[in-house]
């Protein structure tokens, strides 16, 4: 498998060629059928929206995908019941060769190299708005950017947590025609179950206990801009339903009202989840996942995008200190870590070193702990997002605390040193029950 660069040494590529591939069904129901690859990723299984669908009723509806990567074609097994076998082993994920055969429920799969290559546009630029990146990852998604966000269509971001589908979907909406509409974020995992629904699209007054006046939902708000729903594989399945039909009709429903609004609105939707998977265990409507599944694009995580880290590193330490340049052994010890919290994990560790002027303090980030850390240091009694919330209000009460000490209690340089606002910073002391000066913050 080849990387080739159509652009002179030296010269950043404008395209990234891949080692095409062909797909054919050589056994079992549907023999015959094949596929030659157009794009990086294919994938295979029951449902309509696959790129090879298949007629085995023993193969799931999402069952594989299988990419050209740098490295080589990258199986990845979805979620499937019976699961995906190459040489009598069972795949979750792992390279396979030209000439490999692929065996989901009866039927038997061969994969093939082709001499015509997959070609991937990369933008010139290592940024769109403010995300920034270097890697051919991100550049193949910042060449797709421009046209995305000039449409109107429906937009599905994939990725772990903190690989930045936040700040994505807000670059989408500020380089869109709506620019001048809002952009509101509504994120399902932190919103309760019974909640959701009033949140999404409002209430009149009266519809539960607490609707004391009609209230505008998520989607009111963003008319004629952009709803950014995250962590849309948190929506509860009985909301999926009225999701659905608020993207179908582009109209919404007050909880308690009986009149369906029309509204001009562009959904942005992210999940850390794949929905195939969620799709395939009944945990996710296969409807809803089409509907959203318009354009998707999946962000990936920093680990396989190493050289965005000193691109990210330097844009964080410049951002707390211009006029230093970044200590080459905090870019060092940087480079090493795998970043599991990907990005935001990244730059808070910037910012922590910054503060604290030690990259010693790296030590607390993300590798060291793990070798150290027991599993008991978890407690998966609770929900995810409980967990994540203790773990981040944690974090958050010991940066104010540290923020506090180094600016002697004075609320307003600390602000300045840091560039957070003043007033979230006093929201936070106040979270916290932590005293800082307010005289002297002037
Ligand atoms: N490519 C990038 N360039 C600049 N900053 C980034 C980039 N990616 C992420 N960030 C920063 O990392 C942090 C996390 O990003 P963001 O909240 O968008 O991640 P996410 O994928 O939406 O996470 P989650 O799934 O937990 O909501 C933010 O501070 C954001 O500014």
């Amino acid at each position: 498998m080849s990387v080739k660069s159509t652009s002179p040494l030296h010269a950043r590529p404008k395209e990234l060629r891949l080692d095409g591939f062909s797909l054919s069904v050589v056994e079992g129901p549907g023999a015959g059928a094949s596929l030659r690859a157009r794009m990086s990723e294919v994938s295979v299984g029951t449902a309509e929206g696959n790129d090879l669908v298949l007629l085995d009723p023993t193969v799931s509806r999402h069952h594989f995908s299988i990419s050209a990567t740098s490295d080589g074609y990258l199986l990845k097994d979805l979620g499937s019941s019976n699961g995906t076998w190459v040489g009598g082993m069972r795949v979750l994920s792992g390279y396979v060769e030209p000439g490999a055969r692929i065996r989901v429920g009866r039927t038997t799969l061969l994969v093939d190299q082709v001499n015509e290559d997959i070609c991937e546009a990369l933008s010139p630029e290592d940024g769109f708005g403010p995300l920034l990146g270097q890697s051919s990852a991100m550049r193949r998604i910042f060449a797709a950017l421009p046209r995305i966000a000039s449409s109107d269509t429906t937009v599905l971001l994939e990725g772990e947590t903190g690989t930045g589908k936040g700040v994505l979907a807000a670059a989408i909406h500020e380089a869109s025609p709506r620019a001048s509409g809002p952009f509101v974020v509504l994120d399902c995992a932190a919103i309760a179950p019974t909640l959701i629904e009033s949140e999404l699209f409002g209430h009149v007054k009266g519809a539960f206990t607490g609707a004391q006046a009609d209230r505008a939902g998520a989607f009111e708000q963003a008319k004629g801009g952009t709803i950014f729903i995250d962590e849309i594989g948190e929506l509860p399945l009985d909301m999926q339903p009225k999701l659905l039909r608020a993207l179908e009709e582009r109209s919404v429903k007050r909880v308690g009202g009986n009149q369906r609004v029309k509204l001009d609105v562009r959904v942005i939707a992210a999940t850390n989840r794949d929905l195939r998977t969620e799709v395939n265990r009944n945990a996710f409507r296969a409807d809803l996942y089409y509907r959203l599944n318009v354009v998707r694009i999946h962000v990936p995580p920093l680990r396989e995008r190493t050289g965005d880290v000193e691109r990210l590193a330097r844009h964080f330490h410049a951002e707390l200190v211009p006029d230093k340049p970044i200590p080459d052994d905090l870019l060092e010890s940087l480079r090493r870590q795998s970043w599991p919290g990907n990005v935001r994990e990244l730059r808070a560790a910037v910012e922590r070193a910054v503060l604290l002027d030690d990259p010693a303090i790296l030590a607390l980030g993300s590798e060291a702990p793990e070798a150290a850390e027991g599993d008991d240091e978890y407690d998966l009694d609770v929900p995810f997002r409980v967990s994540k919330q203790k773990a981040s209000d944690q974090w958050e009460r010991g940066y104010v605390r540290a923020l506090l000490r180094a600016t002697s209690d004075n609320i307003s340089e600390a602000s300045r040193r840091v560039k957070m606002d003043r007033s979230h910073l006093r929201t936070l002391l106040r979270k916290y029950g932590i005293r800082g000066d307010e005289e002297r913050g002037g």
